[in-house]
């Protein structure tokens, strides 16, 4: 199940979720936050589900589907994280929660009264949490631009009660697009891909998370999932469909062309 934001452009969002779960072979269901009217260019409506929708959008499902992992992505207002959180409390599932914050084009995906809740009530139910730095640096208070910093930011985050976070090295410098990954009991290891010059990100985290839901559903360790999502995202970088006049999407179909001959490498410590 995913519980994010219409992208009507189609390459963030709800959309480059259910795509992610189809090419993976999992069966995808949606809970819709918002609609945002959206391109490659930019955010530029935002009409978001009242509370009470979410929550029924959730339960229906539950009540017939064998929802096997959750992740969220836009929750854009305080109240819709508490109904989230509220709800999902209830469920047995694994959790992934990506804190989209703001788009690539700047609009603002969560209003910045809503942090507080993200942190008290939803981090605490997160089996992983996947923030970019920028998103990191919201959730901490800190700024963060050395590995040092981020490992400070992860101890950090991981006192918020999340079991594990995937500290997403997109937003930083460098060859490499280094994906740094804490757990609660003190493990650690880092994913390193070639980092690809390109604008065509849009949705990136999305698809991440996206796959990284999708690899627990079908009973993958965590390790696992996550790493395999690096594969998914770095494969849908390096191979754009070059759509759109913007930030273009990347491309959901290329893990499933190319996942054989591809590894990223994985540092343990
Ligand atoms: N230019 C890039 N080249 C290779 N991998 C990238 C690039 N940008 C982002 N990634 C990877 O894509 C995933 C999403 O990261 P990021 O773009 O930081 O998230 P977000 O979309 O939330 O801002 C991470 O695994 C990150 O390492
Ligand atoms: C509905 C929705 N959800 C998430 C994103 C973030 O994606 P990005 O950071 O690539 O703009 C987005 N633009 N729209």
């Amino acid at each position: 199940m995913t519980i994010a934001g219409s992208d009507s452009g189609g390459g963030a969002g709800i959309q480059a979720d259910l795509k992610t779960f189809q090419e993976l072979g999992v069966f995808g269901t949606s809970v819709i936050t918002a609609l945002t009217a959206q391109n490659t260019l930019g955010v530029e409506g935002i009409f978001p589900t009242t509370p009470d929708f979410v929550k029924q959008q959730i339960e229906v499902v539950f009540q017939d589907l064998a929802v096997k992992a959750v992740k969220t992505g836009m929750l854009f207002s305080p109240t819709i994280i508490e109904t989230v959180s509220d709800t999902l409390k209830e469920k047995d599932v694994q959790l992934v929660v990506d804190p989209v914050m703001i788009a690539k084009g700047g609009a603002n995906l969560l209003q910045s009264e809503a942090v507080d809740a993200l942190k008290s009530q939803l981090l605490p139910l997160a089996t992983v949490l996947t923030p970019n730095i920028p998103e990191a640096e919201v959730i901490t208070g800190m700024s963060i631009h050395s590995v040092n910093e981020i490992e400070k930011a992860a101890e950090k985050i991981l006192s918020l009660g999340v079991e594990s976070v995937v500290m997403k090295g997109g937003h930083l410098s460098g060859k490499e697009a280094i994906d740094h990954v804490y757990f609660k009991d003190g493990s650690y290891f880092a994913i390193q891909s070639n980092r690809v010059n390109t604008t065509q990100t849009h949705g990136t985290g999305c698809t991440f998370s996206a796959a990284i839901t999708a690899f627990l559903g079908q009973g993958k360790t965590l390790k696992e999932a996550i790493i395999e999502a690096k594969k998914f995202i770095q494969l849908a970088i390096e191979h754009p469909l070059n759509i759109g006049h913007g930030h273009g999407p990347t491309n959901h179909f290329a893990y499933n062309q190319m996942k054989k001959s591809f590894e990223v490498v994985v540092h343990e410590s």
